[in-house]
């Protein structure tokens, strides 16, 4: 299996299970780490942040989040990411500590990327992620924005949910956010964590740069996550399946400005 790509664990300890846990240690990732949660009804989870942010995603469940003296409560919309409905999320800044509580059993999503700064611990509903449609022919997808680069409330994080019906690709044409060389480029790590449905599907991920040093191309399956520390990096869904999948992103600079793969941009051209 590629060194990108990680399989699910599932070794549950006091009704809590860390499906994922991707960050610098095992991964080429040096901004962005990623951790799956899944706890049992009435479990709880608890962590101490020094010099990260993170975005608590509540993918499927309700839970609660509690950090300092502000408590989040009611968080979470959707007991499938296939609602394909925007859900809530928390972010908490650097050198706090935070308490989930699941009030149902849950599946939760932590997305880390440097603190730059302390920025103050907030909810961001599902109503305040902006939906959009995107591409055209077998190129249709649907992003839910949860921190896009336009928003002010992460110092460097940046965090999307991405719709893929079968038969399309997404993150398509190629692109790449690998060369702090703005303004025609960021330099932006990413990991994508995969879900399928029906579970028993598979999507394709390629992640290749132009001298082709780095070249994988990945049978993906439910739970899995790849890590993109740099490279072009498109999805393809095989038809009869949907593709969901979670990015996050983080690099020096909170800007997404990616570089098509040139030949392949004509794809964008088409009428
Ligand atoms: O296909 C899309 O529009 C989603 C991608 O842009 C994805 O979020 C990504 O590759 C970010 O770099």
């Amino acid at each position: 299996m590629s060194k990108l790509q990680y399989k699910p664990n599932d070794h549950n300890v006091s009704g809590v299970t860390i499906l994922q846990d991707v960050h610098e240690r095992n991964s080429d990732l040096k901004y962005v780490a990623f951790k799956l949660i899944q706890l049992d009804e009435q479990a709880t989870y608890a962590e101490e942040l020094t010099d990260k942010e993170v975005c608590i995603v509540v993918l499927t469940g309700k839970a609660s989040v509690k950090t300092g003296d502000q408590l989040f409560e009611e968080l979470g919309t959707r007991d499938s990411v296939f609602e394909k409905k925007p859900t809530d999320s928390v972010y908490i800044s650097k050198d706090s500590t935070f308490k989930i509580a699941a009030k149902s059993a849950c599946k939760i999503a932590l997305c880390y990327a440097p603190a730059t700064e302390k920025r103050q611990a907030q909810v961001i509903r599902a109503a305040d992620n902006s939906v959009e449609h995107r591409g055209k022919y077998q190129n249709k997808r649907m992003v839910h924005n949860i921190l896009p680069d336009s928003s002010a409330v992460s110092s460097s994080l940046l965090v999307v949910e991405v719709y893929t019906d079968g038969g399309n690709f997404s993150s398509y044409p190629p692109h790449k956010h690998d060369q702090d060389n703005l303004p025609e480029e960021s330099f932006l790590e990413e990991t994508y964590y995969h879900e399928i449905d029906p579970e028993q599907g598979f999507v394709f991920q390629r992640v290749y740069t132009d001298d082709r040093s780095l070249d994988e191309t990945m049978s993906v399956e439910h739970g899995d996550v790849v890590s993109v520390p740099k490279g072009y990096h498109p999805v393809g869904v095989p038809d009869g399946y949907t593709s969901y999948y979670l990015n996050v992103m983080a690099g020096p600079k909170k800007i997404w400005k990616f570089h098509n793969d040139p030949d392949h941009e004509w794809i964008l051209k088409r009428k």
